[in-house]
């Protein structure tokens, strides 16, 4: 039995072209991004990877994207699920900070510490921030992180995959999850087993749909999966990499 999964990373949102920490900031998408979400959507249907139910997270970004990429392979009828445990690394007190101010106030390699370390998280955000949720009706009932490492990503992200995404992938359904640069990434490391290390160096391009096909215990067949579209994905986590340069 193979099971197939799409990762889809909203497309781009009004803070990543204005270069701002978004974090749990709950931004549109630009009109490239619908762009990219339409475009993504069409690569599905080209390539026949059509999903029979989507995952998405509570942020507008990649419930957007979903909906428009769903519309361009016809599939906009399918199930879906969301949950706040697929929402972006919530980025504590950088939340709304120009990338490349802060890369310039506190240096390349506390910037990337921030960035892409595994385990350190950027200082907590205010409860009064304007750019905090504790109040944020969406999460009542739930815990609100005031920061979060990629490593506390993976402690939330990893049982709603158990629990909730597995077992549409054991009843043979094609998953689709639309989501976030860094909660994307806490399903790679987990997927492949990367290490902290090697998952400091992957960033996924926005709105490439990345297929996963899984074998009978869910490791990746192919591992780190495949773009539909490899080289425009290539040039797009290249982007990624480079923000705040
Ligand atoms: O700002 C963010 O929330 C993320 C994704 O856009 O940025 P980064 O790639 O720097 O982790």
């Amino acid at each position: 039995m193979t099971y197939t999964l799409i990762l889809l990373r909203h497309g781009q949102s009004a803070w990543n072209k204005s270069n701002q920490f978004t974090g749990w900031v709950d931004v549109p998408l630009t009109e490239q991004g619908i762009e990219e979400a339409k475009h993504g959507g069409d690569l599905m249907k080209e390539k026949n990877v059509l999903p029979d139910v989507v995952f998405t997270s509570l942020l507008r970004r990649s419930i957007s994207t979903a909906f428009y990429a769903l519309d361009h392979a016809d599939r906009l009828w399918i199930p879906v699920k969301r949950s706040w445990r697929l929402n972006e690394r919530h980025y504590g007190a950088l939340q709304g900070k120009n990338k490349s101010e802060i890369r310039q106030e506190y240096g390349d390699k506390q910037f990337m510490i921030w960035r892409r370390s595994y385990a350190t998280p950027p200082p907590e955000i205010a409860v009064d921030d304007e750019f905090s949720q504790s109040n944020d009706p969406r999460y009542a009932g739930e815990p609100v992180p005031r920061t979060e490492a990629l490593a506390n990503v993976v402690t939330r992200v990893e049982p709603y995959f158990e629990n909730e995404i597995k077992p549409e992938l054991k009843a043979g359904k094609t998953v689709l999850i639309a989501a976030h640069g860094n909660s994307l990434r806490a399903i790679v490391k987990m997927l492949d087993g990367l290490s902290d290390e090697e998952i400091a160096k992957v960033n996924i391009p926005t709105a490439m749909p990345l297929v996963y096909k899984l074998d009978e215990n869910f490791k990746p067949i192919v591992p780190r999966g495949e773009y539909l579209d490899p080289e425009a994905a290539a040039a797009g986590a290249a982007a990624v990499a480079n923000q705040g340069k």
